[in-house]
């Protein structure tokens, strides 16, 4: 008999693996972000990546950082958490963990907090010394959501997608 794999992916490995191969979607040239709810039973119960809202164009609007309020991206585009809660297949998200490739804008923090998820799993925290996030970390200390940054873990995943995977 052989013994069991010793490396699979840790719970956090994967749900964060998760997050990021649905960022791969994101057709925003700068930053991908993607999100990943997980319930208390640690089943995915949704998904989602920042893009821009259902049949607006990804070729029409912006994808520019700079520029007058309607001609950047910060306009139209939908972040990752609020697609990844608004795509879940279950109506309550209490007590839910949301990991996500980057810290959660204050906007976000809101929807996070009105859903009732409870903790945040994140990496990148790039946008920290924003009064965006300084304010998204005042809601989220306010309403109980606790966050910690993914630690500990392996560096990269890799997904193969040919016939000899298995
Ligand atoms: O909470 C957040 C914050 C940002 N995003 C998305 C929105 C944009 O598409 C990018 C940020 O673009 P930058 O060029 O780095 O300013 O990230 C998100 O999904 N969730
Ligand atoms: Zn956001």
């Amino acid at each position: 008999m052989s013994e069991k794999r010793r490396d699979y992916l840790t719970w956090d490995e994967y749900f964060m693996g998760v997050a990021c191969l649905s960022a791969q979607r994101s057709k925003d040239p700068n930053t991908q972000v993607g999100a990943c709810v997980v319930n208390r039973k640690k089943k995915i119960v949704g998904i989602g990546y920042n893009g821009f809202p259902t049949g607006c164009s990804d070729d029409e609007l912006p994808w520019a950082r700079e520029g007058g309020a309607l001609d950047t991206k910060y306009a139209y585009v939908c972040h990752a958490e609020l697609n990844a809660i608004l795509n879940s297949i279950v109506s309550d998200l209490e007590g839910c963990t949301l990991y996500v490739a980057l810290f959660p804008c204050n906007e976000c923090a809101k929807i996070i907090i009105q859903s009732g998820i409870k903790e945040i799993v994140y990496l990148s925290d790039k946008y920290a010394e924003t009064d965006i996030v300084r304010a998204s970390k005042t809601m989220l200390e306010m309403a109980g959501v606790k966050w910690r940054k993914l630690s500990d873990c392996r560096d990269s995943v890799t997904v193969r997608l040919s016939e000899d995977c298995v």
